[in-house]
């Protein structure tokens, strides 16, 4: 698995800190509300667990899964849900956890989704933003890093759903994935 990696480029320990300074500022914010964390799965598992552990007022969580990706390194714009929400969401300050933003496309569809639910509040909590690929504008509240226009792997973020496991957020090499463009 290892071969297949260009370089390193946000490690878990910088991942670490961010997280926890991300939590510190959503605590502060969030006091007194009702707030549900939605995580993107399965991208977003990873920092989800991390982010929630460092949030220190009552949450409550819940998962939607959906795909534009599929096995490719370019999104098809189509964005399918794969499950969703178990409840209802009217009156909740929802925060929407994602690992990465690139072309904005699942984002989009996903705020435009749950505030269409009667969501008292939706934002965006992303670890990763790639700004540079952007196709749709998306107002992010909580950012943890920019990153250039690689296709990275690595803490819950997959190529053809391998990598997920690798604790640093890595660049793969081309070779990786040239066959399937
Ligand atoms: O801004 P966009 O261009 O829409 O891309 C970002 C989305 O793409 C990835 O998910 P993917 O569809 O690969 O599903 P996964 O989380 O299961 O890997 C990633 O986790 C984001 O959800
Ligand atoms: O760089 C990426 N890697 C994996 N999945 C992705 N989905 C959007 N961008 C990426
Ligand atoms: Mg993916």
């Amino acid at each position: 698995m290892k071969h297949n990696i260009k370089e390193v480029l946000v490690t878990y320990e910088n991942i670490q800190a961010k997280v926890e300074e991300m939590g510190k500022e959503i605590t502060k914010d969030y006091q007194g509300k009702d707030l549900m964390l939605v995580g993107v799965l399965k991208g977003a598992f990873m920092f989800l667990g991390d982010l929630a552990k460092n949030i220190e007022i009552p949450l409550t969580i819940d998962f939607m899964a959906v795909s534009s990706y599929g096995n490719s390194t370019e999104s098809s714009g189509v964005v399918r849900i794969l499950k969703d929400l178990e409840g209802g969401i009217e009156g909740k300050d929802i925060l929407l956890v994602e690992d990465i933003i690139d072309t904005g496309l699942t984002l989009n569809y996903l705020v435009n989704n749950l505030k269409s639910r009667g969501a008292k509040s939706v934002k965006i909590c992303t670890l990763l933003d790639k700004p540079e690929r952007r196709l749709v504008n998306v107002e992010i509240a909580y950012k943890g890093f920019d990153i250039p226009d690689e296709f990275v792997v690595g803490y819950g973020i997959d190529f053809a759903e391998g990598y997920r496991n690798l604790k640093d957020i890595c660049i793969l090499k081309e070779e990786a994935y040239s066959h399937i463009l």
